[in-house]
């Protein structure tokens, strides 16, 4: 399995540990996935939709075989499977699974944007990446995510 993939995995429902282990069981359970790292798990507050209960996240390394877009289908399943309904946008849900990263791919079209496109607003996906990958490194970016990112670098709002 040759290609290397960062999944961000999110839950602010019900059990919300069981739900995130539960995923990565079936994530891992897939005969052409294989889980490398795994962070540990952070309680987020959310954003976006902020009239919601707090998240748990964490993100995956995982090796696979699958394409973008199969790897796409297949943590789409894990969601359906573990009851997400999308019942308000950026709404509260049991199961939230967001490819990353894939190899040092840009992906962009209408099903898929890798990297995923508000990797660098969001500490609740950037901080359980670089924990199981200090010194990941953006595709087109010339530093690695902790030197280039102004939030990780308590520079934002400072003009
Ligand atoms: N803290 C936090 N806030 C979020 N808002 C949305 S939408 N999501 C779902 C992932 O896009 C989250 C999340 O996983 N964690």
């Amino acid at each position: 399995m040759r290609n290397k993939a960062y999944i961000s995995l999110g839950s602010n429902i019900g059990n919300r540990v069981e739900y995130l282990h539960e995923a990565v069981r079936m994530l891992d359970g897939q005969e052409k996935i294989k889980l490398v790292s795994i962070s540990s798990i952070y309680e987020t507050d959310p954003v976006g939709y902020v009239e919601q209960d707090p998240f748990l996240n964490i993100v995956l390394e995982v090796r696979t075989s699958l394409s973008p877009l199969d790897l796409l289908h297949v943590c789409q399943s894990v969601e359906n499977e573990l009851g997400r309904k999308r019942v308000i946008r950026w709404g509260p849900r049991t199961i939230d699974l967001d490819i990353l990263l894939y190899n040092h791919e840009n992906i962009e079209s209408e099903k898929l944007n890798i990297p995923h496109p508000r990797i660098e607003e969001r500490a609740f996906v950037m901080i359980p990446l670089l924990e199981i990958a200090p010194t990941i490194q953006l595709p087109n970016k010339s530093m690695p995510l902790i030197e280039s990112n102004e939030f990780l670098q308590g520079k934002e709002g400072v003009r």
